[in-house]
């Protein structure tokens, strides 16, 4: 396994996110490909990354043991229709990380005996603090599972499930995850100068804040309605925001958001 090669087919924030972590974990740059119909792209990876790039697909799946499809799941049939003949001929194990696309979506475009991972990371991998979740189809033996454990946990955590469905709230919860944070904390910045801070103080105080509170939580005992209760004395400043937040509806509003991303993900299974 230490040797084997593995090929990004799409070299996108995805794609490189995971690169890059697995580099920083010390996976050997020479161990990965890339490719990308953009030139310009290629070039900017490989001077970051020095990792192999091909501008073509089948260049990368004519070398390596593992495939991993990083793709926009909209462009995903036509990319497994151009690899299908080369798949079915050194059956590589492929790893797809496109949102919404199926084992039964894969196995149609690129043939029924190909080995197939269907996984969702997110982004934090680039930090090598990414969550992954895993689903490994029929036919798909212990050293690959090992092999795409290894690609996906060399940037975080990693989760298997043994249903697929489970794969499309993943995708909502920790795929799209990082976003809902990103967003509370572009409008939490917004709030501080609002109240008068500077832009870069208001930016330091909010991002030290979102990873204490992530540290914080990570590593106490008690949950975070535990730890949110501790911060908010009775009568207090705590205490006036979340009622402002609770009245507006904000914990609907996250089930409402969760679901509607998952049926997304539903959706883009065709
Ligand atoms: N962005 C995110 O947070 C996450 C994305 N994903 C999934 O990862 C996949 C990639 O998403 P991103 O990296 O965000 O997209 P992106 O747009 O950054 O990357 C896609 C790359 O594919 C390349 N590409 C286009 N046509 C191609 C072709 N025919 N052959 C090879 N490469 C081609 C594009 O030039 C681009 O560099 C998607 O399927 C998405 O559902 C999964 C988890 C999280
Ligand atoms: O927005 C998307 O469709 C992708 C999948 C999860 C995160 N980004």
């Amino acid at each position: 396994m230490a040797q084997q090669l593995i090929g990004f087919i799409g070299a996108g924030n995805m794609a490189t996110s995971l690169a890059g972590g697995m580099i920083a974990k010390g996976i050997r740059p020479a161990r990965i490909w890339m490719s990308d119909p953009s030139r310009d792209r290629l070039d900017e990876v490989s001077q970051q990354h020095r990792v192999h790039v091909a501008t073509d697909n089948l260049e990368v799946a004519q070398r390596v043991d593992a495939l991993v499809l990083s793709v926009k799941p909209q462009m995903m049939a036509s990319v497994c229709a151009d690899l299908r003949s080369v798949v079915a001929e050194r059956r590589p194990l492929v790893i797809s990380i496109a949102a919404g696309v199926t084992v039964a979506n894969l196995r149609d475009w690129l043939g029924e005996e190909v080995p197939i991972v269907r996984c969702m990371p997110n982004t934090p991998a680039l930090v090598q603090a990414g969550a992954t979740g895993l689903y490994a189809a029929e036919g798909v033996d212990d050293s690959q599972k090992a092999l795409a454990a290894q690609v996906l946990g060399a940037v975080g955590l990693t989760f298997w499930f043994d249903n697929e469905q489970s794969l499309d709230a993943v995708t909502a919860v920790s795929g799209s995850g990082p976003a809902y944070f990103f967003l509370l904390m572009e409008a939490l910045i917004d709030a501080a100068k609002a109240q008068g801070l500077d832009a870069a103080t208001a930016r330091q105080l909010v991002l030290q804040t979102a990873w204490g509170a992530a540290q914080l939580a990570i590593t106490s005992e008690a949950g975070p309605d535990v730890l949110r209760q501790r911060v908010t004395s009775p009568g207090g400043t705590t205490a006036a925001a979340l009622e402002v937040f609770e009245e507006a509806g904000f914990r609907e509003h996250v089930q409402a958001a969760v679901a509607a991303a998952r049926e997304r993900s539903e959706e883009l299974a065709g």
